[in-house]
């Protein structure tokens, strides 16, 4: 059975999985690509030159991280754009200004040069005909013990040696940004509400939701 047809979701749809370091977007990225038969978009951790330097001297690093993860993004973007839709998007790239940049500006941990600099880049990056916002952005939440044991789970060591303090910061950031989010329509979902791991049985409810959303912004649009 064709899912996407069965939940009548528009194939060109973009949707993108946002939440903190640890919770579960890669997992529901491939869960979902899988089910509708999308197309994925992934942050390349491994082959990322500034990430483990960054994780050992954020103030030496985060403006360089930064540049390099818009970059990637864009070019992500743009591919997405060029298909025509139908991707699933391991984070968006309003986490990178709204929660990272703008975390390590406020730590200081980024010099205010550099995040006005990174921030007029993202602007007038972001103000092109390549940047449609998604159709649709799910929310993952859970509490940070739960994404903390995720983290620890998944083995990263330059995470796991990250001191807690640092995705204890993170996690209160993203409750509040979620909450003032509005460049397109938002799915919350909790990580103790479904499993991801288990099967598309498992993630069916989620499609259900995500079509009645994705059905309601197309009539607003008529
Ligand atoms: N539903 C789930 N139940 C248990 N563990 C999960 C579940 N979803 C993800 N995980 C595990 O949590 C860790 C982080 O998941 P991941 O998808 O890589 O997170 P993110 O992409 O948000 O950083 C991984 O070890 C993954 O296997
Ligand atoms: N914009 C970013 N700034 C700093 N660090 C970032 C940014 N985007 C992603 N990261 C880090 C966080 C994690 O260590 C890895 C991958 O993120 P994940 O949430 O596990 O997909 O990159």
């Amino acid at each position: 059975m064709n899912l996407r047809k069965k939940y009548n979701i528009p194939s060109n749809s973009v949707i993108t999985i946002a939440g903190t370091v640890g919770v579960g977007k890669s997992t529901l990225t491939n869960a979902l690509a899988d089910a509708l038969q999308f197309r994925t978009s992934f942050e390349k951790v491994d082959t990322n030159p500034y990430l483990d330097k960054f994780y050992h001297d954020f103030s030496r690093w985060s403006f360089h991280l930064q540049v390099y993860f818009l970059a990637e993004r864009f070019k992500e973007q743009k591919k997405i754009f060029e298909y025509g839709g139908g991707f699933i998007q391991d984070r968006s790239i309003y986490e990178d200004t709204g929660i990272f940049a703008r975390m390590h500006y406020e730590k200081g941990t980024m010099s205010e040069t550099d995040y006005e600099t990174y921030t007029s880049l993202f602007d007038a990056m972001v103000m092109t005909p390549y940047f449609p916002h998604p159709d649709l952005l799910i929310y993952l939440e859970g509490s940070l013990d739960d994404i903390l044991a995720r983290i620890d789970k998944r083995g990263r060591t330059m995470e796991k040696e990250t001191p807690v303090e640092y995705w204890q910061e993170m996690h209160g950031r993203y409750e509040k940004w979620i909450d003032s989010f509005s460049s397109c329509p938002v799915l919350r979902l909790n990580i103790n509400d479904y499993d991801a791991t288990e099967g598309t049985s498992a993630i069916e409810p989620i499609l259900e939701k995500v079509a009645v959303i994705l059905e309601q912004k197309n009539l607003a649009k008529r």
